[in-house]
């Protein structure tokens, strides 16, 4: 069974549904929202009706039914609104992290957690510390979404398809991540070697502000997009892919920090992140990266201590 918390929500249902378009498992929608799982729940076995899919989906609003769940995924909490940054959401979501982490650890103790609730990566660590499960256990998303984002504006301009490319998106989910042009590549070559300065920058800056525009013209956030990647990340465990995502870590000496969460390349298999791989980075990669971790630093150290 894959739990969703926040499973009535916009991202919760349409990762309900990407679950089952992927036949991965069962899906539990968990919302605090009377009836609304249940409703959601309803919606999606008749869809997989039509689809002729044999998997269920069940909503609740009691936590203890994500019992014997091996993967709970978050996206419960607050989303932002035109005009706020996802950082404005810290102090209101690191409450709702600190109480679905002590009901995970009752009911879930063994499973797999990922993270998508804003702003994502400083979310991820009250989950992780909260649950004080390993941390191969416990994964922020959102690489698997800035990625793509950059893949996407590239591919628009390249002309190509975006499955042709392999983009880097590290540091922080928000307004100081860190695209990587020339870590990114399409075909063997750096993006960066195939597209113009002017080119590079526009991607970069459509990239970075990819969330707020869908916001900007539709009045809400994003669901289709971030629940595909998590319907990856999950698949990816569930069936012991070992495939490389950006995905958000607990850093304990890699890349040289320590005790913060960024997004960086890993392998996700059955225990979850197996292995975190390092990228050689340039000097003015470096000051990137650094930038957009200590933006991650700035936004755990403004939380009270009961949340770290
Ligand atoms: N990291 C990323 O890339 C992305 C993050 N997000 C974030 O995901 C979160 C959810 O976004 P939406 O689904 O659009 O919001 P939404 O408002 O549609 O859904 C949130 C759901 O969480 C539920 N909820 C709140 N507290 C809860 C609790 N303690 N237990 C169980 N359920 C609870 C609400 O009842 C609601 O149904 C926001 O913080 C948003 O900013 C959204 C898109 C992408
Ligand atoms: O923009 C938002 O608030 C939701 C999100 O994180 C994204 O779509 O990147």
């Amino acid at each position: 069974m894959i739990t969703v918390v926040g499973g009535a929500g916009r991202v919760g249902v349409t990762t309900g549904a990407m679950v089952l378009l992927r036949d991965l498992d069962d899906v539990m929608l968990i919302d605090i929202k009377p009836n609304a799982p249940q409703g959601e729940a309803l919606d999606l076995n008749h869809m997989a009706a039509v689809l002729g899919i044999s998997r269920r989906a069940y909503g609740s609003n009691d936590y203890k039914d994500m019992s014997g769940s091996d993967i709970v995924i978050v996206t419960a909490g607050f989303p932002r609104k035109a005009g706020q940054t996802r950082e404005d959401l810290l102090r209101v979501n690191a409450d709702v992290m600190k109480q679905i982490a002590e009901q995970i650890k009752e009911y879930a103790p063994n499973s797999k957690v990922l993270v998508l609730t804003n702003p994502s990566d400083a979310m991820t660590y009250v989950m992780y510390k909260k649950l004080g499960f390993p941390r191969e256990r416990v994964i922020g998303f959102s690489g698997l979404l800035d990625s793509p984002r950059l893949a996407y504006y590239a591919s628009v301009k390249l002309n190509i398809s975006p499955a042709s490319i392999q983009p880097v998106v590290l540091g922080m989910h928000g307004e100081h991540m860190f695209p990587a042009p020339r870590l990114s590549s399409v075909g063997g070559a750096p993006l960066s070697s195939l597209l113009s300065q002017k080119d590079i920058d526009e991607i970069v800056k459509q990239t970075v502000e990819a969330g707020a525009e869908i916001i900007k013209l539709r009045g809400y956030s994003s669901n289709w997009a971030p629940a595909a990647g998590l319907a990856l990340m999950a698949e990816a465990i569930k069936k012991d892919q070992r495939k490389v995502y950006i995905v958000s870590a607990y850093l304990n000496g890699e890349y040289g920090y320590k005790d913060v969460i960024a997004e960086v390349p890993a392998v996700l298999g059955r225990n979850g992140i197996e292995k975190i791989l390092e990228l050689p980075l340039t000097d003015e990669e470096r000051k990137g990266l650094d930038a957009s971790v200590n933006a991650v630093r700035d936004l755990l150290n403004a939380l009270p201590p009961e949340y770290r």
